[in-house]
């Protein structure tokens, strides 16, 4: 059940007449014609009108109305026409005489009602608004109102205003506003009707209309302003040439929803926080001594905690002819703990007064606000309404044409202009010379097309760029539109890739149809394989979201067959996974060159450290620097290389350094690769020594075994995440290939640490958990990769997590496992045999460790003597101390963990393979 209080009701009617005094409304005038505010409001209203057959509803017709009306037009203006043909009903006698004619539906109110009026639409919060109104007030004396707010005034009067009553209000309030402004028309000295046929007999001037065309880019406030400076002086009676009349203005849908929104929404809000100023708050004694002891409460309305008192207005006029509480528009409250305390309060208060229970004063209970109510009835779908107007505005100025309603078929694609942003060089891509070499081709295709042209060669549509990340293909891409110096269009792949199906496609036919406009120019799909996967690939477990992705590639071949060969556009796509590619994409016409990008070998590195070298403020020997920090850095793609450079550079800058030097550049390496130091975790002595002994173990055998890696570092401070302590050794890096001899020496020193806790300690620790790992994989591999196992031969069993059935028969599965154990164990037994015999060696690491915490090379061959094996050129070149350079050996570039990195399954592969 819906209970309303009377003044809730009387607010959201306030509410919604309160538009008529808004400047916005009172300001815009209604075109000549309906208005197209009224027009869509009013037909819905009146539909029924000229249905009705009886004489009653005749009177109210429209059409008859409308004929009244131009009637009195014209007596005004002194045009009156032959009356023959008018039927105009007789005024109704019992009403107040009119000084015109009402519009069809109007009455007259009585002085009575008319206040009432006031006060119902009064206690405005501005003063303009509160002009305006009285402005209103003459208007309502001369047009009437609508009889459904006569009939509303008089509910309220009577205190009956019911949901339903308010429902009208909106409605009264477009009726009025469209007879006011109507009104408003009349008044004008220039003006013409709004009814058709005599729209030509008065129409605007040429001059009004161009001011009108002006005055429609006017605030509300400004057309309101001027408004009010044209009636005093027309009150001046200032002669000249009359001022243009407002210019027509259309309400478009728009406006009206905002306006509606704004009406529903804010309105609730705003009466929330400014509370309406005629309400008064009043205490209980008041109440008693000042209205309940003399019989002028008529009812109290509890509403939450507090109470509104509606009272009796005539018998207080009575009582307190001067004081505020006589007019309508006070609202008393006072505010009560809980319902039952205020129960027993007015029942004792009635009794002592003596109220016989028959007469008792009525007590209603209200539920939420009436404002609140509508708000949650009505609020959602007003906004949402309002919301989807506002985007489809907003798509519409966006003019996207072919990017849909809300811009979602529109092409991401950042346009690089050569001028501004397309600036690198071939020169600032280094380290992939036969690369450049292949892509070279499509920059002397972009440049002079006429020297393949003639030759009735075909170029190339586009070349697909494979490589790890980081590896430079974006690069090579830009450097591509760089030297052809022409525009670059770059894209993700997923960015096509949209929750709606269509999307993608049309956001490809976008970006080529921009590229077309602009060519000559390179477009550079970047990450490719988002979309273009083989389409045989999941097949039906994708479910829908398969779909989206297959026809944006199908969108993007049918896009590359489209190019006409003299079309000079060039399409890059770069992927870190060209295996997954649709074969689709790669036949000749589409994406026809393969460019494989790997990561960088030693003097490719070397070449990249340049490069970002140039842009870094040291004094260091760049040839020696770059060499000694690329044979640091196997493995490293050019991005990681441009990062550690910056990192270096960030570094001097917090140590003050005025240049970024050697030590900047080591440090930033060993950051990048082992991950920061963590000083604040305190190991206790007992755990500093074993990590001490376990890291000297791996350091011993690194020194001491013949085909291990040269040993650069120890140090037990922890890094990164786990690393308790690490040794670091300059690997074999670039070499793609490895004997038994190398894995069997690089599998003993890993085992180095856990022999090493076992040779020193009554008990070993879980430190060694990932050596073992490693060395159960490395030995694996051997066995099933490699054929370095005599007993299960040069067979290849790939390692296929996903695989459900093992690639081989359980014996040969035994045989596997045999073999591995027998390898680790060779490695085990190689590692116990030289750490036992170097048991003191490892005594003495250990405790210079624990003294320092970082050992280097220098400090070993300190300790133990030079190392008996000879050195890779390389490391010799940049880690011996010879040159009188010193050589703090930095970390070498795997996981942070204490042994080297061990050889990948696919390594030697990738490198010998004659096939690929
Ligand atoms: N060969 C190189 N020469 C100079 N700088 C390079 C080279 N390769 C990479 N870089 C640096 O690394 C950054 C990132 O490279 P880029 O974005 O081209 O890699 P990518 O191969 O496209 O990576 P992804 O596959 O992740 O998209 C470049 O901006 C550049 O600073």
């Amino acid at each position: 059940m819906f209970r309303t209080s009377t003044r809730q009701l009387a607010q959201c009617a306030r509410l919604s007449l309160r538009p008529l005094a808004s400047p916005a409304y009172r300001a815009a005038r209604f075109p000549r014609r309906v208005p197209a505010a009224t027009a869509l409001l009013l037909p819905r209203f009146n539909s029924t009108n000229p249905q009705r057959p009886n004489d009653e509803d005749e009177k109210h017709s429209p059409r008859k109305h409308e004929k009244e009306n131009e009637k009195e037009k014209e007596k005004e203006s002194g045009l009156e026409k032959d009356d023959s043909t008018n039927d105009l009903p007789k005024a109704d006698s019992s009403a107040p005489k009119p000084q015109r004619k009402l519009p069809p539906g109007f009455v007259l109110l009585d002085e009575e009602e008319h206040k009432l009026l006031e006060q119902f639409l009064g206690a405005l919060p501005s003063q303009q608004q509160k002009g305006q109104m009285e402005e209103i007030f003459q208007d309502v004396k001369q047009i009437g109102v609508p009889e459904e707010l006569r009939d509303l005034l008089r509910a309220k009067k009577a205190g009956q205003l019911s949901m339903m009553d308010a429902l009208k209000i909106p409605r009264i309030a477009f009726r009025m506003a469209s007879e006011l402004a109507e009104l408003e028309n009349r008044k004008h000295p220039n003006f013409t009707s709004n009814k058709p046929g005599e729209q030509e007999e008065a129409g605007p001037r040429e001059g009004e209309q161009k001011e009108a065309e002006g005055q429609q880019k006017l605030s509300p406030q400004e057309r309101f302003r001027q408004r009010q400076e044209r009636k005093k002086r027309e009150q001046k009676g200032q002669k000249g040439t009359p001022p243009p009349p407002p210019p027509p203005r259309r309400l478009e849908l728009g406006e009206i929803l905002s306006w509606a929104v704004g009406m529903a929404i804010f309105y609730p809000l705003y009466s929330m926080i400014f509370p309406s100023s005629t309400s008064r708050e009043i205490t209980w004694q008041e109440l008693r001594s000042t209205f309940l002891d003399k019989g002028l409460v008529k009812k109290l309305i509890v509403q939450d905690k507090r109470v509104t008192v509606e009272l009796n207005r005539e018998a207080v006029r009575s009582t307190y002819p001067d004081s505020e509480a006589a007019t309508a528009n006070i609202q008393y409250y006072f505010s009560i703990g809980s319902i039952d305390a205020f129960e027993r309060k007015l029942d004792e208060a009635q009794r002592e007064l003596g109220i016989p229970t028959a007469e008792r004063i009525p007590v209603s209970y209200a539920s939420e606000g009436l404002a609140a109510g509508l708000l949650m009835a009505f609020g959602p779908t007003i906004m949402i309404v309002g919301l989807l107007a506002w985007m489809s505005r907003r798509a519409g100025g966006m003019g996207g044409g072919s990017s849909g309603m809300f811009g979602f078929g529109k092409s991401k694609a950042k346009m690089f202009n050569h001028d501004q942003a397309v600036k690198v060089k071939f020169s600032d891509v280094a380290g992939m010379d036969e690369a450049k070499t292949e892509i070279m081709e499509f920059v002397s295709f972009l440049r002079t097309p006429e020297r393949f042209q003639r030759l009735g060669a075909k170029i190339p549509r586009g070349a697909i760029l494979s490589g790890p990340p980081g590896t430079g293909k974006t690069l090579l891409a830009k450097a591509t539109a760089g030297e052809s110096q022409v525009p670059f269009y770059s894209v993700s792949g997923s960015e096509f890739v949209e929750m709606f199906v269509g999307v993608g496609a049309s956001r490809v036919r976008d970006l080529f149809a921009t590229a077309r406009k602009n060519a000559p120019c390179i477009i550079f799909i970047d990450e490719i394989d988002a979309i273009g996967r083989s389409r045989s690939e999941g097949g039906g477990f994708r479910g829908g979201g398969n779909d989206e992705r297959e026809a944006t590639l199908n969108q993007i071949l049918t896009e590359m067959d489209g190019f006409n060969t003299s079309e000079q556009v060039v399409v890059l796509a770069g992927t870190n996974r060209p295996d997954v590619l649709d074969q689709a994409l790669m036949r000749p016409g589409r994406f026809d060159r393969h460019i494989n990008i790997d990561r960088p070998t030693m003097k490719g590195r070397q070449d990249i450290f340049k490069v970002h070298m140039a842009k870094i403020l040291t004094k260091e020997d760049i040839e020696y620097l770059t060499g000694r920090l690329a044979a640091l850095t196997p493995g490293f793609a050019g991005a990681d290389i441009a990062n550690a450079v910056n990192e270096a550079a960030l570094i001097a800058a917090r140590a003050n350094a005025e240049t970024v030097q050697m030590i900047h550049f080591e440090q930033a390496i060993e950051r990048v690769v082992g991950g920061l130091e963590r000083k604040s975790l305190v190991l206790s002595p007992e755990e500093k020594r074993t990590v001490a002994y376990h890291e000297a173990g791996h350091a011993i055998c690194g020194w001491f075994f013949r085909w291990a890696d040269p040993l650069l570092k120890v140090s037990i401070i922890p890094r990164g995440q786990g690393a308790l302590g690490y040794a670091q050794y300059l690997p074999s890096g670039d070499a793609y290939l490895m004997t038994v001899n190398q894995l069997m020496d690089r599998m003993a020193m890993t085992l180095g640490g856990r022999i090493s806790e076992e040779i020193h300690f009554p008990t070993v620790t879980t430190g060694a958990s990932d050596d073992f790992k490693k060395v159960t994989r490395m030995a694996t591999t051997m066995v099933t990769q490699w054929g370095m196992s005599e007993k299960v031969g040069p067979l290849h069993f790939s390692q296929d997590q996903n695989q459900i059935q093992k690639p081989f028969a359980e014996s040969t599965g035994q045989m596997i496992d045999a073999e591995v154990r027998r390898i680790v164990d060779e490695a085990y037994k190689q590692c116990k045999d030289l750490l036992t015999a170097k048991k003191a060696e490892i005594g003495i690491v250990a405790e210079e460790l624990l003294r320092k915490e970082v050992l280097t090379r220098d400090d070993m061959v300190r300790l133990l003597g030079p190392r008996e094996w000879p050195e890779k050129e390389e490391f010799t070149k940049f880690f011996d101390n010879r040159n009188g350079k010193k050589a703090a050996p930095p970390p070498f570039p795997t996981e942070n963990t204490d042994s080297p990195m061990e050889p990948q399954p696919g390594m030697f592969e990738r490198n010998t393979d004659v096939e690929r």
